[in-house]
């Protein structure tokens, strides 16, 4: 796997490989290595051991083979270091696109007085790109890796008032919401499957007054805004949304696949 990104200081590219391989053999890579690392861009590469059967890039053991364990990449002025294992747009140049839109869409005051609940974080690049604007930010994620990367995150930008927490979106407790203020803003940004319908029921009883859902599956999308809105029939939960906008972002050039921002508002 190639990774790409560009220093903001510098403004030189950064470049990870990452061999996903299925056991540690660095034997066996020792000169594809040697090659690679003589390229003046590459300032990492990384292997992933991954012994299950299947296409996920995420590997069991890491082990640093040469450089740096992160690269560093560039988004609305602030600077961001990336690991391997953790989630990150993979169009820099869109990705500026998208994140002014989910900030035209959070409709934020910039009066530093709202909670924004940032789920989905990744490496908390949303939150850190609209933090400056509000009272605080809390970030919610499963991969280890993309919390501590999201600490670093905001420690690199000097933001002091985001908390990233690590935990499955899928298993949420009732006391889910004891963790944090009522958020004047949810932004979800869950990847293909969706949201679980245990957030989606946490959602409906928050009530927080507006919603920015992003979505790389207009499938997945449709069926969790339709929950939002007009609620699970089947589990007797009443919706209390209404869909504002959608607006579709080319993430992805030359594929047919498409992401969307949509704003919920409480109706
Ligand atoms: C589409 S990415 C968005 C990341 C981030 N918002 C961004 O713009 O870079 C979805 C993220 O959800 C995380 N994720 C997937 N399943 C999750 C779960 N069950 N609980 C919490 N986070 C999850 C993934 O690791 C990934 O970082």
């Amino acid at each position: 796997m190639l990774r790409t990104g560009r220093d903001i200081e510098t403004g030189l590219p950064e470049l990870m490989v990452n061999f996903v391989t299925s056991s540690y053999e660095p034997k066996l890579l020792k000169h594809l290595v040697e090659k690679v690392s003589a390229i003046p861009e590459v300032v990492s590469v990384i292997n992933n051991v991954n012994s299950s059967v299947g296409n996920t890039s995420v590997g069991e053991v890491e082990y640093i083979l040469y450089g740096k364990s992160t690269i560093t990449d560039t988004l609305r002025g602030l600077k961001f270091q990336i690991s391997a294992n953790s989630f990150f747009q993979t169009n820099s140049y869109q990705a500026e696109v998208l994140y002014k839109l989910i900030e035209d869409f959070s409709g934020l005051k910039g009066d530093g007085s709202e909670i924004i609940l940032d789920l989905f974080c990744g490496t908390g690049t949303i939150g850190l790109t609209l933090a400056r604007r509000v009272k605080h930010v809390y970030g919610y994620e499963v991969v280890p890796q993309a919390i501590s990367d999201a600490c670093r995150n905001a420690e690199l930008n000097g933001i002091h008032n985001a908390t990233f927490i690590q935990g499955d979106l899928n298993k949420i407790g009732d006391d889910f919401g004891n963790n944090f203020p009522k958020p004047d803003i949810v932004i979800s940004d869950p990847n293909r499957p969706g949201m679980h319908t245990k957030l989606i029921k946490f959602l409906l009883k928050l009530r927080s007054p507006r919603i920015v859902y992003v979505s790389c599956n207009p499938a997945t999308c449709a069926r969790d805004l339709d929950y939002l809105c007009h609620g699970m029939a089947e589990k007797n939960i009443q919706g209390c949304y209404k869909l504002k906008s959608v607006q579709p972002v080319d993430m992805f050039p030359h594929t047919p696949h498409i992401e969307c921002v949509c704003l919920l508002e409480l109706s």
